[in-house]
């Protein structure tokens, strides 16, 4: 690692490339996780240093509950990025937030299963905190981007994170609006708990495409519904995108960046010699501040 990064953008359906993009490399990054989504192009975006990552690689080929994750956070902090933004399609479960609205939400639901989730273990306990899922400072800073990109924008909200692929049922689709979830996907976990345990600042930008299935005169979704909503709105998540690269939250003094300090329990010499290396990237920062 030479230099940091101070944002990277995790595209999701929709999402391939990032326009404006000058002077990109294409990194592709061994991990012990195995290989990332795909190569990360690393390039300078609104004067600033960005990452780009197709979420399921840049031709859609890898499910939600395929996707590398811990690979992909590895892959992040080994080149350096402090925070990172990720993008979104999301079904809409109030009538508020309508197909083509973005939404910065602040809080998540976890409907998934069998997903590596955490980069704990094998002799390192730790417990992230977790009430605020994302990053405040972040999500302000992607809030104001995303308005000046011009965009409907709705501030806050619940996101349920199923575990797809399949769409939900009507009755599964009612159950969520129950909980009091307003919007449903299903990528934003494990990846914002993977953020914060790689002490990442993490926010959702989330595109509504659809109304599920518990709306009355709406269509049930299907996956060519979303990608022509996606295509149509495209360019406005990229616009705000770029705009934030522009106008990055200050890191000093953000409880992400030192979030293992009141995660991990253990003496930092219990950590097994294994673990320390295969974890190198992750846990660099909380070793050294206890040298
Ligand atoms: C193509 S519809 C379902 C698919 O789209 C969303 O992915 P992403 O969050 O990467 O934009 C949703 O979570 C599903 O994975
Ligand atoms: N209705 C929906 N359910 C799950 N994931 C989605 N992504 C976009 N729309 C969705």
């Amino acid at each position: 690692m030479s230099e940091s990064i101070p944002l990277a953008v995790i595209g999701g359906s929709g999402f391939y490339d990032m326009p404006g993009l000058e002077d990109a490399e294409e990194l592709e990054i061994a991990t012990p996780f195995g290989p990332p989504s795909d190569r990360i192009r690393v390039g300078t975006l609104g004067g600033r240093r960005v990452a780009f990552l197709a979420r399921h690689g840049r031709h859609h080929t890898i499910l939600p509950s395929e996707l590398p994750q811990r690979a992909n956070f590895w892959a992040l902090k080994q080149l350096g990025v402090e925070r990172v933004l990720s993008v979104s399609a999301v079904g809409s479960l109030r009538e508020v937030y309508a197909p083509g609205h973005l939404v910065v939400p602040s809080q998540l639901i976890d409907r998934t299963w069998g997903r590596p989730s955490t980069f704990f273990g094998d002799g390192l306990v730790g417990h992230i905190s977790f009430a605020e899922p994302f990053c405040p400072r972040m999500r302000q800073a992607a809030l104001a981007a995303a308005r000046c990109a011009g965009a409907t924008v709705h501030e806050g909200g619940t996101y349920v994170v199923m575990q797809g692929p399949a769409f939900s049922t009507r009755a599964e689709s009612e159950l969520h609006r129950a909980w009091g979830a307003d919007l449903i996907g299903m990528t934003a976990l494990p990846e914002a708990k993977l953020a914060r345990e790689a002490e990442l600042c993490y926010a959702t930008l989330a595109c509504v495409t659809d109304y599920d299935c518990w709306h009355e005169t709406e269509a049930a979704v299907d996956a060519a519904t979303v990608f022509e909503t996606l295509r149509r709105n495209v360019a406005v998540s990229q616009e705000a995108v770029r705009l934030l690269a522009g106008a990055l939250p200050p890191r000093e003094g953000c409880a992400c960046a030192t979030a293992l300090d009141a995660a991990i329990v253990a003496p930092r010499a219990a950590v097994p010699a294994e673990v320390r290396e295969r974890l190198a990237p992750i846990l660099r920062r909380w070793l050294e501040a206890g040298t």
